[in-house]
């Protein structure tokens, strides 16, 4: 019998810990499950979608309107699901995604001030009302996400734009902790101010029991 492809989001501001802990997690998660597990981010993920990246986070494009953005990732998020989350559902796979709706619920609803309804709709018609089977957010101070973003990098002071960037991390995280309240039986909450072994171990155990009743 085909197993049901599983659909997990990893979600958590700047900093949390995102990549390094899927980097640790995958090996660990394929070797227990036995097998492959198709790893994938946002924004990107696919070709198209990949250039829509680029056309977002290009540092050149100070003029984008906010809303302008919103609709860029919803249109880079459907292409990618299309192309490649959906696919391998339909084929029982297990994916594991860094980013997808509730980024945008958190960065362009709450931290640009667009409104988390309003992203809410665009993101209903770009994904077909499709959700992650569950998520694990990363949870993190914002001044210690964009503090390990910084480590190694050159001293400096603290400057406004620093400041800016402090509130609107700040802002992103208030966002995901209301939709960690809001939708307790799909997100799950992970302390990520803990060391990177014990946050791995933590989304490790929590992937296997939830995984546990898999048909
Ligand atoms: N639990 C942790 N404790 C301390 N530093 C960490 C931890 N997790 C990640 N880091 C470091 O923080 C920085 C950002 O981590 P990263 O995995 O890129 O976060 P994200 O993908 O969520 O933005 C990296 O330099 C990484 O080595
Ligand atoms: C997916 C997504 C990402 N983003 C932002 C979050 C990040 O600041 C930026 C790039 O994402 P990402 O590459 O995941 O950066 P990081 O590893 O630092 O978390 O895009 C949004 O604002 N909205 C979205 O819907």
């Amino acid at each position: 019998m085909k197993l049901k492809g599983i659909f997990i989001t990893i979600e958590g501001p700047d900093g949390a810990g995102k990549t390094s802990v899927i980097k640790e997690l995958l090996p660990k998660l394929e070797q227990t499950l036995g097998e492959r597990i198709v790893s994938t981010r946002e924004p990107g993920g696919s070709r198209i979608a990949e250039k829509i990246r680029e056309l977002i986070l290009d540092p050149e494009h100070t003029e984008m309107d906010i809303r302008t953005e919103a609709l860029l990732y919803a249109a880079g998020r459907r292409q990618h699901l299309m192309e490649k989350i959906l696919p391998a559902l339909d084929r029982g796979e297990i994916v594991l995604c860094d980013r997808f709706v509730d980024s945008s619920l958190a960065y362009q609803g709450h931290a640009r001030g667009i409104g988390m309804e309003e992203v809410a709709s665009i993101n209903r018609f770009a994904t077909n009302d499709i959700e992650p089977d569950f998520t694990l957010y990363l949870d993190i101070e914002a001044s210690v996400g964009l503090e390990r973003i910084h480590k190694g990098k050159a001293d400096r002071q603290f400057d406004r734009l620093d400041q800016e960037k402090l509130e609107f991390h700040e802002k992103v995280r208030e966002a995901y902790l209301k939709l960690a309240d809001e939708h307790t039986e799909r997100i799950t909450l992970i302390d990520a101010a803990q060391e990177l072994d014990e946050v791995v171990d933590e989304c490790y155990k929590i992937i296997v029991e939830k995984l546990k009743n898999r048909v």
